[in-house]
């Protein structure tokens, strides 16, 4: 398949600084039993300086994998197939393991959606956060004052995730915490190094409904002051609606949209757009009655080159089946759908 060349955002209001990180025609894939997986398949996407981009999609379309590839954390047996992924000009498709080392934490930091797996139990969070301090911070003076400094520093990151007694809570182990303060806890370990680039993968899931709204607004209010980039995964455009200037929606392991969020939310160009929102009750014209989407995801094996939202679309034409790119859709926008180009031309 051909490159895929996105739209620039809108630069009406002047012209778009360039993007901290840009990912080009990704392809990662996983070797199973049943055949060759291909989880991700041919993902393009941008993330320019101090923006939240949601990227949302439903269970199983990628999210996950494609930014395990940007920190260079996909396990065997899955590997990046293709792509570039360019951050800050430099692709770190070509770097190798221990100039990845170095540059996560410090430059990205990624959440991983298990607040509990993700944390090592065995160390106290004091631990874990003075030991991404140590690996990464090079401004820490030498020896004892080196330790107190470091030290401050992880008081203060707890703190700015809003723990409270955040010096006697340094001495504590992840079991300690409840489900929400774990997800604090790896904010504050992500943040520790002050990331260009924080990616949250659905950092509130397991979350009841206050502490959800607790914990993105802690993001946003970091974003603001650390003046960092974020992307926000998601499979809730709930979320991505309230939080996210820009958003790009995935499907079975490609982008089928991508555009500011509220021109994609309050005319979506994409069948399955359109159907994530008629799922959500928040965001739905009430005039409609709510409905999820009919059908499955399809399995990623052996995909044939059809549009592969053609078994659940409901607006499917023989057409569908010679498969498609993404195509502009107005300003900073575009979707994966022959319908665009006629909508727009009608
Ligand atoms: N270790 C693995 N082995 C085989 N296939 C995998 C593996 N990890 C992921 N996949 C495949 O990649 C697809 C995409 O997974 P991914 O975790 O990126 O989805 P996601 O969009 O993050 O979903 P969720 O919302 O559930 O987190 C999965 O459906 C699965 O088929
Ligand atoms: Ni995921």
């Amino acid at each position: 398949m051909t490159t895929t060349t996105l739209p620039r955002p809108d630069t009406a209001a002047g012209d778009r600084p360039e993007p901290v990180l840009s990912v080009r025609d990704l392809r990662t894939a996983f070797k199973t039993s049943h055949g060759i997986v291909r989880a991700v398949s041919g993902v393009s996407l941008d993330v320019y300086p101090g923006e939240c981009l949601g990227v949302v999609g439903e269970s199983g379309s990628g999210k996950s994998v494609t930014f395990a590839s940007v920190m260079g954390l996909v396990k065997k047996p899955g590997w990046v197939e293709d792509g570039e992924i360019l951050y800050r000009g430099r692709d770190l498709t070509r770097l190798s393991d221990r100039e990845l080392r170095a540059l996560r934490g410090k430059d990205i930091a990624m959440t991983m959606q298990d607040a509990l797996t993700a944390l090592n139990p065995a160390l106290t969070v004091g631990e874990q956060i003075l030991e991404v301090l140590r690996a990464h911070a090079d401004d820490l003076p030498r020896g004892r004052a080196g330790r107190a400094e470091a030290r401050r520093r992880a008081v203060e990151m707890l703190d700015l995730v809003g723990i409270p007694s955040p010096a006697d809570r340094l001495n504590e182990y992840p079991h300690q915490f409840s489900g929400g303060m774990r997800q604090r806890i790896m904010i504050a370990i992500a943040l520790a190094c002050r990331p260009r680039l924080l990616i949250a993968d659905e950092p509130t899931t397991a979350l009841d409904v206050t502490i959800q709204a607790q914990v993105l607004e802690l993001i946003a209010d970091i974003r603001a002051r650390l003046g960092m980039s974020v992307v926000l995964i998601t499979h809730d455009l709930g979320v991505v609606a309230e939080h996210c200037d820009r958003v790009v929606v995935m499907y079975a392991g490609q982008v089928v949209e991508t555009g500011p969020t509220r021109a994609v939310i309050s005319d979506p160009k994409h069948p399955y757009t359109q159907g994530l929102l008629d799922s959500i009750p928040r965001l739905s014209d009430l005039s409609h009655p709510i409905r999820p989407i009919q059908g499955q995801v399809p399995e990623l094996i052996d995909l044939p080159p059809e549009c592969r939202f053609i078994g659940r679309c409901p607006k499917r034409t023989p057409d569908c089946r010679t498969g498609i790119d993404m195509r502009p859709a107005g300003p900073g926008r575009a979707a994966r759908c022959i319908l665009v180009g006629e909508e727009t031309e009608a």
